[in-house]
């Protein structure tokens, strides 16, 4: 394993700026097929409200460490995007596809291995769906137009010939569980939620967001692709992602929770805090829905939230647009959520949106640096790139990051899944466990056998 680079140093490999791209339209491809087809390092993103991208192999990669990585990250890609050389439509353009780890100072460690503490990579083969069209881009640094030109022939035509398409067809099941192992008791729980609410009623902090983690044994290893196709059908409205920087392990998974996106000035974001199950019954889920709307526990928990948010934007934003508040429904879950809209004063980056955004305290909590202190005395476990931003972004500064929720890092026949929920003054601790136990659901479904 290379060891991780220092405090503030960046590697971009390999350096210069000598990106060369050239896309080609393809008849429809599955993604699916696409990265069942390939190895790590491998990449899915989709959203659910724009295109879809499946990546393969690396023409460059960008990773920083310390607490200036963001800023790092962006001086990067400037230099890699210097003078690039692309041909093709604006939709299937390059782009860079990775994350962040939750805490600055995350060194890899199993089960993290391969992910630092920023790590993006800019696929040698980038498959594109976006407006009913779907584009195949290859882009390299060490090669000529003509070659990547010809490359480009060769993978388009591997990708609609009858062997790779007939792929489609075969997909795994879920492999199974052997077994569990949570890091978190109900009884550690409930001390951990205590020793929290005390700090509240102390005046220290407003809210913290406290996780736990879920290792689980399974009979067989996952097929991440199969995996994000169900999620998929499961939870269409979700972003849905997978970074496999290496055969070690690979983050993925579905998450309602958008972080940023940038397009031109105008930057979207998500307030989505408290947080119930969905019933059985149109009449029971009515009534879940309505006791979380009406409670003012919930309602205190999402409100932190959107303060902060407007707070967070409002020194780079001329306006803030706060919508009403309005209940999201997923397949096994429902949260309170108030989209949040702002144009820039200026010409930004999505990474300095990232940057000032995370963690919302919807993830870390209020005031944040003595909650992310309460995190990290009371969890026993390494959150990783758990509920940090993973995305991707452009030449331009514009792109679209999302919290990593809802996921899981996976690695031969092991899994481990994360999950957690904000804590406030009249938290119960055996209601907390419970939600934070229906937010496993998502990833241990695609998990468990029928
Ligand atoms: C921290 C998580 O969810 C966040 C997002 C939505 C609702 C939440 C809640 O109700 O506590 C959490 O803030 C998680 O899924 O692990």
């Amino acid at each position: 394993m290379e060891s991780p680079p220092r405090d503030g140093q960046v590697s971009a490999e390999p350096t210069g700026s000598n990106l060369v791209s050239r896309a080609c339209k393809l008849p429809d491809c599955d993604p699916r097929a696409f990265l069942a087809g390939r190895d790590a390092p491998r990449t899915y993103w989709t959203s659910p409200y724009g295109p879809e991208f499946a990546g393969g192999g690396t023409a460059a990669r960008v990773t920083a460490d310390g607490s200036d990585r963001f800023d790092a990250v962006r001086e990067a890609a400037e230099e890699l995007f210097d003078g690039h050389d692309f041909d093709g439509p604006d939709q299937a353009r390059p782009r860079l596809f990775g994350g962040f780890s939750f805490h600055d100072d995350h060194r890899p460690a199993p089960p993290w291995l391969g992910f630092g503490a920023a790590e993006f990579v800019l696929p040698r083969t980038q498959l594109t769906r976006a407006n009913g069209e779907t584009w195949l881009t290859v882009s390299a640094r060490d090669a000529t137009p003509e070659a990547v030109e010809h490359e480009l022939t060769e993978v388009s035509e591997a990708l609609t010939s009858t062997d790779e398409s007939a792929t489609d067809s075969r997909r795994d099941g879920p492999p199974g569980v052997v077994a569990t192992n949570s890091t978190t008791t109900r009884e550690e729980w409930a001390e951990q939620v205590a020793a929290a609410v005390s700090r509240i009623e102390a005046g220290e902090l407003r809210k913290v967001v406290l996780a736990q983690a879920l290792a689980v044994e399974l009979a067989d290893e996952v097929s991440v692709p199969d995996a994000l196709a169900r999620l998929g059908e499961s939870y269409p409205d979700c972003f849905r992602f997978c970074f496999e920087p290496t055969t070690e392990a690979a983050f993925f998974g579905a998450t309602p929770e958008r972080l940023a996106t940038l397009r031109g000035r105008t930057v979207e974001t998500d307030a989505l805090a408290g947080s119930v199950g969905r019933g059985d019954t149109p009449e029971e889920d009515a009534e879940l829905e309505a006791s979380i709307e009406n409670s003012e526990k919930m309602a205190h928990e999402h409100e932190l939230v959107v303060e902060t948010i407007r707070e967070q934007l409002s020194p780079i934003a001329g306006a803030v647009r706060v919508a009403d508040r309005r209940v999201r429904k997923l397949a096994t879950i429902q949260h309170l959520w108030t989209p949040v809209e702002a144009d820039l004063t200026d010409d930004g980056h999505v990474l300095s949106i990232v940057e000032a955004l995370h963690p919302t305290p919807a993830v870390g909590g209020l005031p944040p640096e003595k909650a992310l202190q309460t995190i990290r005395e009371t969890e026993t476990f390494d959150r990783g790139w758990y509920a940090a931003p993973v995305g991707w972004f452009d030449a331009e500064g514009d792109g679209t990051f999302a919290v990593g929720l809802r996921s899981a890092v996976t690695g031969d026949r092991s899994a481990t899944l994360f999950a957690g929920n904000g804590i406030v003054a009249d938290s119960d601790p055996d209601e907390e466990y419970e939600e934070v136990q229906l937010k496993y659901r998502p990833i241990l479904d695609e998990l468990e056998d029928d």
